[in-house]
């Protein structure tokens, strides 16, 4: 693990490092935000993963995270969202494929499977890295995240029971195998195994039967991606409320699917996994 930025912010720092990655089979990128308090102890840790496009960039520089975590004592961990580089596949045309939109899933279709195994890497390798390397509280983690990523914080929540103590989500994709973006990356990362795209859908995961402490989302009503039916937390609410998984729904009035709407919920956010983190 390589070190290759760091700069003070809220008292504690702001580093990004590479790394080779054996889950990715590539160099992978990713920030992390240390809390004052680590520099004297061990901290609990808050997952980030980010939506569509973007790297570890966009969330440490447009969410303004870095001061509640700093406040409340959490390390923030914020991964690329898929693999990059010359020898890793892309779909250069498509921003909703390939480099930029590894979907948390492991993929099982060429030419990405080599790859694009996002799930193991941020559900597994990730974890036990930074565990291994920096002042953290081993296991005591929660995870987050937006769109894509708000997807990949639900499933990777769901489908591991007691490894988060706790999951939120801005504006994600719940329903992916119904979707435009999920039917798409799907299709090329997981092939036609029906049970496969089950296997990584958040609403299908709570009609089988997965069962979590209270989940929170925050979904804007003027989110462009809602009205296209690209997240469907309809969907997710009616298998909640079916299968008794506790939900927060908190319908936002007026807010879009943009980094300023995750700008204003971030410190509830924040204080919502310090609470189950404590
Ligand atoms: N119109 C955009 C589509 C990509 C986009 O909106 N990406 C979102 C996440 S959407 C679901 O995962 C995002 O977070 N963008 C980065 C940002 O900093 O806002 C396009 O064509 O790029």
């Amino acid at each position: 693990m390589k070190l290759i930025e760091s700069v003070k912010e809220f008292g504690g720092y702001l580093n990004r490092y590479t790394h080779y990655s054996v889950a990715c089979q590539s160099e992978m990128t990713f920030s992390m935000y240390l809390p004052p308090q680590a520099a004297h102890s061990n901290v609990p840790a808050l997952y980030w993963l980010s939506g569509l496009t973007c790297t570890d960039d966009n969330f440490r520089v447009k969410a303004g995270a870095q001061r509640y975590a700093a406040e409340h004592g959490i390390a923030l961990i914020i991964p690329d969202t898929s693999p990059r580089g010359d020898s890793v596949p892309d779909a250069p045309e498509h921003y909703d494929l390939g480099q930029g939109a590894g979907f948390y899933v492991n993929a099982v279709q060429p030419p990405w499977d080599k790859h694009f195994r996002m799930y193991d890497y941020v559900v597994e390798e990730l974890p036990h890295l930074v565990e291994m390397h920096l002042p953290l509280i081993p296991g005591v983690k929660s995870i987050s995240g937006h769109s894509m990523g708000g997807h990949g914080a639900l499933i990777a929540a769901l489908k591991n029971p007691g490894a988060y103590r706790s999951v939120s989500a801005f504006a994600p994709i719940c329903h992916p195998l119904n979707a435009a973006w999920g039917k798409g990356c799907f299709t090329a990362y997981l092939g036609e195994n029906a049970a496969l795209w089950q296997a990584y859908d958040a609403t299908c995961l709570v009609q089988a039967g997965a069962h979590l402490p209270e989940i929170l989302i925050d979904q804007g009503t003027a989110d462009e991606f809602l009205v296209d039916g690209q997240l469907q937390p309809e969907a997710f609410q009616a298998a909640c409320l079916q299968a008794e998984q506790p939900l927060s729904l908190r319908m936002q009035d007026g807010y879009d699917h943009s980094y300023h709407f995750i700008a204003t919920f971030i410190g509830e956010h924040i204080a919502w996994h310090a609470k189950a983190l404590r």
